[in-house]
């Protein structure tokens, strides 16, 4: 799995028992070499010789999945890869999401079967084909009777309520770790703002967040889903930032991501008694701290306190994904997507 934030590839070996359950036997991250990511994040807005450059961005890909394959160490007899590739496009309004891999060189150079395209067939079937990870987190979090919300923060945000009645519902809440990560590395020339360190000193500008809240994704009704077509630095760039204190910017930025959170969870899921974090922002105590300060009744758990560590969470739940492509068993969720129905996702390139 590699997401929206960009840093790199994260890679489980999963056993997924045809009776259900699943057990991460191991867990493999490698950061993207810094040439590949600048191109990645590029690819994310039209350019000179995109096609040719996506292509080889495609194989640049494959060989960094491979390698993270290779990480996870000698492995017993495997079934498949979920290879999910990198988001470049989301638009699902115009009939197409694309991720960015070339299955075929990864299955030449891992010598695995791979499965591969995991979100095309829900948005043929009018679905947004994303998030696909709600049922997923249905499966290995849900609990009969108790309403529980889990939230990816990713370099897109998304919730999954898993209702205490048994219905599973879930959406995009719009940017998480992208914006912030940009105005760091701009400002800081670091990756990513450690623990939200440099957030926290600064100060939150009402007029700010209020531009940032009247962004009209906000007000969109499920289904809904977003990524760097919108949420990305030229957005950043149209917001009225002229002589605010760069550190207030980072502030209202994490303040913004945990509004757009709680707001989500407080209108669709009131009665939620537990929000289960996932992602790599489950590791910025500061945007924690505001999200918790939003959201009084409810109580933040780590996902590694619920048996899956944050950073494991989105390539196992693609494993999951891939294992139902493997049974022939449907893996969207038509009442989060909207797809007209339950669809087999993916396609198998053979070892
Ligand atoms: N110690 C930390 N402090 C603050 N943020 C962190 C820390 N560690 C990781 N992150 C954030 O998490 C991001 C990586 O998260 P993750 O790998 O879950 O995203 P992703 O899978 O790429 O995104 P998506 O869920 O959108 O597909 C980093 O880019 C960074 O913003
Ligand atoms: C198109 C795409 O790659 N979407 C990602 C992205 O990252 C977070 C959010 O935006 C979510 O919609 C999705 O990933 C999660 C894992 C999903 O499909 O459930």
């Amino acid at each position: 799995m590699s997401g929206t934030s960009l840093d790199g590839v994260d890679a489980v070996l999963a056993e997924l028992p045809a009776g259900g359950g699943l057990r991460v036997l191991a867990h493999a991250h490698l950061d993207f070499p810094g040439a590949l990511r600048a191109e990645l994040l590029a690819l994310n807005h039209s350019g000179p010789d995109e096609l040719h450059r996506a292509a080889m961005a495609g194989q640049e890909l494959a060989r960094c999945y491979a390698a993270a394959i290779q990480a996870l160490g000698p492995l017993p007899p495997v079934r498949a890869v979920a290879a999910h590739g990198q988001t470049v496009r989301h638009r699902p309004e115009w009939g197409y999401t694309l991720q960015l891999l070339n299955p075929a060189l990864l299955a030449e150079l891992s010598g695995l079967n791979v499965v591969a395209d995991l979100r095309s067939r829900d948005v043929a079937a009018g679905g947004q084909g994303a998030p696909l990870v709600p049922a997923f987190h249905r499966a290995v979090f849900g609990k009969a009777g108790v309403d529980i919300a889990v939230l990816n923060l990713g370099g897109m945000g998304n919730l999954s309520f898993l209702h205490g009645d048994g219905r599973t519902l879930g959406f995009d809440t719009g940017p998480a770790n992208a914006l912030l990560d940009a105005w760091a590395a701009h400002h800081l020339d670091l990756p990513f703002d450690d623990g939200g360190g440099w957030a926290s000193g600064g100060t939150v500008q009402p007029a700010l967040l209020r531009a940032f809240q009247a962004e009209p994704y906000f007000a969109l009704p499920p289904p809904r889903s977003t990524g760097r077509d919108l949420f990305d630095w030229p957005w950043l760039q149209r917001q009225p930032l002229a002589g605010i204190d760069p550190r207030d910017v980072q502030a209202t930025l994490s303040e913004f991501t945990a509004w757009s959170v709680a707001d989500a969870l407080k209108r669709h899921q009131p009665g939620a008694v537990e929000l289960i974090v996932c992602g790599g922002g489950a590791f910025n105590a500061d945007l924690l701290r505001r999200l918790q300060a939003r959201l009084p009744g409810v109580v933040l758990v780590g996902s590694g306190d619920r048996g899956l560590p944050p950073m494991q969470v989105e390539a196992a739940a693609f494993a999951w994904l891939a294992a139902a492509f493997v049974r022939q068993q449907p893996g969207n969720l038509p009442g989060v997507t909207g797809a007209r129905g339950p669809r087999v996702l993916g396609a198998m390139y053979p070892a």
